[in-house]
């Protein structure tokens, strides 16, 4: 059954069994499965000579022989299972040593031509740009080099199939195994390009690691990567972390649970996300995944090493036998993997002595996921605060996002160098960068739209439309199909549009039932019910604000609006990120403005133009004309700026522009918010369905869409 059907005023009501509602998620344009979840297979001139031809060979083809030619992803033996735990372990130990002598490596050509062919740049970083700054003056002036201030550009092995994890690089069978029931067959550029390296530096560097003179490996790197949203990052930094754990446990024959790896992560609801996936990864594996809650603590590392293994994996904290004090302050939490937001770990560290936090000399492991939010000034402290906390002298660090500004990364490196100097490493630590793509584009698989609407309620017209049975998206052609995300600028205008919208899906679809807000504001369980209800594919429309932004992965999202224009290029990247996930085609972005957005609107319109030239679409094809990219002023450093921290002024909350563009203040959102009950407002809705339809037919013809619009034309927009 079609999605919009079940939206129109006429059809009748679906039937609710789970199967009728797969069929119809499935059916939608970005939810199926993608045959590949890679983003870029760009052919690389090949010049004469074997090895070259090999390298550009269709990876697909190579892949699929990869995969028939290992079984060890093959469920075990009934021999196999009786085994006790042990003996297992000591076989795989075994299986791994002779595995690597097995491994086939791919010669330096073969590995940069891959490497480009899925646009993946590994560069290994300068010690800091602290230190650099220091020896300046020593330097001869050839020194100083773009190498030098760039970094070594290198080329590791890609892993080219899943079945490599084992062979070549000797991760547990049971992880294998766990990859393999997830259904991952193939690696998407981001684990291609980090997995090997997390794995196994000194095998994914091979020759390389020569002539990297002060670079060592022997407890692992630092990494941080840079990949479109979507392409599998969270996949890319959980493997090697619960393989980690494993090895270990297994070389000192010790099951016990000490937190060896941080995960942190902006959002609880992307830090529940990421227990989950990590859950999967760790059945049967013995390791414990906790998700940090209100009033957790860590346990006392003196405790870490003496309290009894749990063998319920699902039970996520315990009394630890603490000291009595202790005991009655906080519940204490043993794991192996904590995920946390930064807020919750840095106030558990800080609970006894804010000025002195707790340490965690035990965490070999720091996650940064969404890495450039995690160390902007929101959360700078915070994250900051936990890195420091981690004393251990092999603390391995990586920093994942889709967005990554050079300051951030001088941070990253200038931390990661002074935190050296305090505990006294000898050799300086670096960073490896992995960059997928282009840094500052959006995925290249989605549609993008700007539309113009002149006023607020223009705004919120043109949106109904959207919602609206018979809708199409203003190029008359596509309809947006829900699921669908809509973003706000603050959590009133959230409010307010949820308000506004309630009775707009008929009850025939399941009325009001199939729209949803989620922000901060809202208690734990809410925002956890809401979530479930959203990816069970119960709601169909969600507003939010940018809480949702970042690494929530909602499967079958077919479309983003951002009802009000995002707070910065990086902001609209990970927004518009939540659709056209893992490959998938068919994800549409929609972005409003209003005059209001005008003087930030550039940001938005270079980031589609960028994406869409990076997915090789033809300039002639370009959702947006060269004539609207020159039209739109640039925004000064001091706008962006305070856009970012701000927002449009007009939407803040408590300010709203009426019709005559003057700012009232008794309009608490920007927007209007209406008073009357849900049953008048049902019947006024009906009404306005008449009325839309009409006003509709009019605005077909008024080219509300920048991109059709005429040379000489003003803004076009809805104007009622
Ligand atoms: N190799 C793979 N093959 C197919 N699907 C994959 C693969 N790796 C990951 N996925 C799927 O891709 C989706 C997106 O993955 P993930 O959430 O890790 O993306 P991300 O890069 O972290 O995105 P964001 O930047 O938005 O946080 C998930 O549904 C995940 O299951």
């Amino acid at each position: 059954m079609d999605i919009l059907k079940l939206l129109s005023r006429s059809s009748k009501k679906p039937h609710k069994s789970s199967s009728a509602k797969d069929e119809v998620i499935t059916k939608l344009p970005s939810a199926g499965s993608s045959t590949n979840p890679q983003l870029f297979h760009d052919t690389i001139p090949v010049a004469r000579g074997k090895k070259r031809k090999r390298a550009a060979e269709s990876l697909d083809d190579r892949i699929k022989e990869k995969d028939e030619e290992i079984d060890f992803f093959a469920p075990k033996s009934a021999n196999h299972k009786s085994k006790n735990d042990s003996t297992v372990d000591i076989e795989e130990s075994k299986r791994s040593a002779s595995s690597f002598d097995a491994a086939k490596l791919l010669d330096y050509d073969d590995c940069r031509q891959i490497l480009r062919s899925h646009r993946l740049k590994v560069t290994l970083l300068p010690a800091s740009n602290v230190q650099r700054k220091a020896k300046k003056s020593k330097k001869s002036k050839a020194d100083k080099g773009a190498e030098k201030k760039k970094g070594t550009e290198v080329y590791p092995q890609p892993l080219e199939a899943f079945g490599d994890l084992r062979t070549t690089y000797g991760i547990s069978r049971r992880l294998g195994e766990n990859l393999f029931q997830q259904g991952y067959k193939v690696p998407t550029e981001v684990q291609m390009g980090s997995l090997p390296l997390l794995l196994r530096p000194k095998i994914a560097l091979g020759s390389s690691m020569t002539e990297l003179d002060d670079f060592n490996t022997d407890n692992g790197v630092n990494l941080l990567a840079v990949a479109p949203t979507g392409s599998g990052k969270t996949l890319a930094f959980l493997i090697p972390v619960v393989d980690s754990i494993v090895q270990r446990r297994r070389a000192n024959d010790d099951k016990r649970h000490s937190l060896e790896a941080v995960v942190v992560a902006p959002t609880k609801e992307l830090a529940s996300q990421i227990v989950n996936e990590a859950k999967k990864f760790c059945v049967g594996t013995g390791i414990k995944v906790v998700g940090m809650r209100k009033g957790m603590s860590i346990v006392p590392e003196s405790n870490s090493g003496t309290t009894q293994d749990s063998s319920s994996e699902e039970e996520e904290s315990e009394l630890d036998d603490a000291t009595p004090k202790l005991k009655s302050l906080l519940p204490l939490v043993r794991t192996d993997i904590l995920v946390t937001t930064p807020g919750l770990l840095q106030s558990a560290l800080s609970s006894t002595m804010p000025e002195h936090p707790a340490s965690l000399p035990s965490v070999r492991t720091l996650i940064l996921d969404e890495a450039d939010v995690l160390l902007d000034p929101l959360f700078r402290d915070q994250s900051l605060g936990i890195w420091n906390s981690c004393t251990n002298t092999e603390l391995c660090v990586t920093l994942w996002s889709a967005t990554m500004g050079s300051n951030i990364e001088e941070l990253a490196s200038s931390t990661i160098q002074s935190r050296a100097t305090r505990i006294g490493l000898q050799l300086s630590p670096r960073i490896i960068r992995l960059i997928v793509g282009l840094k500052d584009s959006a995925i290249p698989n989605i549609t993008h739209k700007l539309i113009y609407a002149a006023t607020e309620p223009g705004k919120l017209l043109a949106l109904r439309q959207l919602l609206h049975p018979t809708a199409r998206s203003t190029d008359g052609t596509q309809p947006l199909r829900p699921p669908f995300l809509v973003f706000t600028q603050t959590i009133p205008r959230a409010i307010a549009l949820h308000s506004e919208l309630l009775y707009d899906i008929p009850a025939s679809a399941g009325g009001s039932s199939r729209i949803a807000v989620l922000h901060s504001d809202l208690s734990d369980p809410v925002r956890n019910q809401v979530m479930t209800r959203f990816r069970n594919g119960e709601v169909w429309v969600l507003i939010t604000t940018d809480i949702l932004s970042r690494g929530v992965d909602f499967r079958g999202i077919n479309g983003v609006v951002n009802y009000d224009v995002p707070n910065s290029g990086a902001a609209y990247i990970h927004r518009v990120g939540r659709t056209g996930r893992a490959g998938r085609d068919g994800g549409m972005a929609i972005t409003f403005y209003t005059k209001d957005d005008i003087p930030y609107i550039k940001n938005v319109a270079n980031i589609i133009t960028a994406s869409e030239k990076a997915s090789g679409m033809p300039e002639s094809e370009a959702s947006l004309q060269k004539w609207l990219l020159d039209a739109l002023p640039t925004p000064s450093k001091k706008e962006k700026k305070m856009l970012k921290m701000h927002g449009v002024e007009s939407r803040r909350a408590g300010l709203g522009k009426g019709k005559d563009g003057k700012v009232s203040k008794g309009k608490k959102s920007g927007m209007q918010i209406s008073t009357k009950s849900g049953y008048e407002r049902r019947l006024e809705n009906n009404r306005k369905g008449a009325i839309m339809g009409s006003k509709r037919r009019m605005q077909n013809e008024m080219s509300i869409e920048v991109d059709r619009a005429d040379d000489d034309s003003e803004w076009g927009g809805i104007d009622d």
